[in-house]
C-alpha cells in the first residue's frame, strides 16, 4: 500500500488512533524530514474551518496523553511492521494481546508484527524483540531487522555507513547499513540439526532434514528444513508435482497445514520456491503466526541454504518474493547467511490503549 492509502485508512479510525504520513523512502522521524517533504499531517487534510471547540481540542490531545503509545510503521519489501521505541525499558510497551489488536488490518493500524526497540544485553548495542500479528513471539525476523536498523539511524541521527550488533532470540545478529540505504545483514549460520530447527521429521543427509517426504493434502511433498534461528520449511515440489508454479498455489489453504503439521512442535514457516536459474529463485511464503506475507527475509535466506543443500542452486541468489527481491548468500568460509535489502519508514502516529 502507498504511504498515501496508509495514511487515509489511518485518519479513518476510531477516537484512539491519530498519524502523520512520512516520505516513502528514507523519512526522517521523530524530527522535521531533510532535503523531503515535511511529514503531513493526516487529520490536517480535513477542510473544517470551525474553531474548535474544547470538547474537539481534547479529542486531538488524546494523542499526546501520557497513555499514548508513539509507533513508526515501516516495511521491508511490504512486510510490515510497528516499531516500538522501547529504548528506556526491557519490557516491552504492548502485551501479546494488544499486539495482535494493533496489528489487525481492519480494527487495528494493520501489520505483519510488532517490533521491540530495546536496550542491549551482552554487549550488544541493542536488543530486538517481535510479536506476530497473533501475539506469538518469534526468535528473529530478517525483514523485521533491516527496518530496526533503519530506525536506529534515524533516532540517534546517523548518517552513511554503520552497522549494529542486535541481540536476538536468534543470536547475535548484525545489520549494516549501506551508502544506497540499502541493508545487509550477518544473519549468522543456519541450523540444519532435526531437533534443533525444530522438526520431527527424520535426518536424511548427515544430520540435515533435506528433501523429506511430508504428507499433506494427499501429496507427498519434498521438504528441507532450516532454521535461521526461526523454523522454516522449504519445498520445490512433491512427488506428484515435480516442479512448483508458485502463483498457482492457494496459500491459505495449504499454509496452514503446513503451519500446523505434527511434525513441527514449535509450528514453521514455510516457503514454497520455483527455480529460475542457479541464481534466481522466485518464492511465495506462509509464515508461522502472520499467514501470508509479501516478503520474509529468514525466509529467503533459508530457502537458499536449502536450495544448495538439495543441488539446485549456487550460494549467492536473487530471491524474487512477492514484494521484490532480496540478495542472498551462503558463504562458505564462514558459514553465514547475508541478505541485503531495502527497508523504509511509512509513516508514523500514535494510538491511546
Ligand atoms: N517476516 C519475518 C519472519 C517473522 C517471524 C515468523 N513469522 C516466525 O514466527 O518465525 C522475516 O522477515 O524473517
Amino acid at each position: 500500500m502507498s504511504p498515501a492509502a496508509a495514511a487515509a485508512r489511518v485518519t479513518s479510525f476510531a477516537a484512539n488512533f491519530t498519524t502523520s504520513t512520512a516520505p516513502s523512502s528514507g523519512g526522517r522521524l521523530l524530527r522535521p524530514f531533510c532535503g523531503n517533504p515535511r511529514p503531513r499531517r493526516a487529520v490536517a487534510s480535513m477542510a473544517v474551518s470551525a474553531p474548535k471547540s474544547p470538547a474537539a481540542a481534547s479529542f486531538l490531545e488524546r494523542r499526546e496523553s501520557e497513555r499514548a503509545l508513539h509507533f513508526v510503521k515501516y516495511q521491508g519489501l511490504g512486510n510490515d511492521f510497528i516499531m516500538v521505541d522501547n529504548r528506556d525499558s526491557a519490557v516491552p510497551k504492548v502485551t501479546p494481546e494488544e499486539a495482535a489488536k494493533l496489528c489487525d488490518r481492519n480494527f487495528g493500524i494493520g501489520a505483519d508484527g510488532v517490533i521491540f526497540v530495546m536496550p542491549g544485553v551482552n554487549g550488544a548495542d541493542y536488543t530486538m524483540r517481535i510479536f506476530n500479528s497473533d501475539g506469538s513471539e518469534p526468535e528473529m525476523c530478517g525483514n523485521g531487522v533491516r527496518c530496526f536498523a533503519r530506525f536506529i539511524a534515524e533516532v540517534e541521527n546517523l548518517q552513511g555507513t554503520h552497522s549494529f550488533k542486535i541481540h536476538t532470540g536468534a543470536g547475535l545478529i548484525i545489520p549494516e547499513i549501506q551508502d544506497d540505504g540499502k541493508v545487509k545483514v550477518d544473519m549468522g549460520e543456519p541450523i540444519l540439526y532435526g531437533p534443533d530447527v525444530p522438526t520431527k521429521l527424520p535426518s536424511t543427509k548427515n544430520e540435515a532434514v533435506v528433501k523429506a517426504e511430508l504428507a499433506i493434502d494427499g501429496l507427498a511433498w519434498h521438504v528441507t528444513c532450516v532454521s535461521m534461528g526461526n523454523p522454516h520449511c522449504i519445498t520445490f515440489g512433491s512427488k506428484e508435482l515435480k516442479v512448483l508454479h508458485v502463483d498457482d498455489l492457494k496459500l491459505s489453504d495449504i499454509g496452514p497445514k503446513f503451519e500446523h503439521h505434527e511434525m513441527f512442535p514449535a509450528r514453521t514457516n514455510t516457503e514454497f520456491v520455483e527455480v529460475l536459474s542457479r541464481s534466481h529463485l522466485k518464492m511465495r511464503v506462509w509464515e508461522r503466526g502472520a499467514g501470508a506475507t509479501l516478503a520474509c527475509g529468514t525466509g529467503a535466506c533459508a530457502v537458499v541454504v536449502a536450495a544448495v543443500l538439495e543441488g539446485r542452486a549456487e550460494r549467492k541468489c536473487v530471491v524474487d518474493l512477492p514484494g521484490g527481491p532480496l540478495e542472498i548468500e551462503w558463504r562458505e568460509d564462514n558459514n553465514h547467511v547475508y541478505m541485503t535489502g531495502p527497508a523504509e519508514a511509512v509513516f508514523y502516529g500514535s494510538v491511546v490503549h
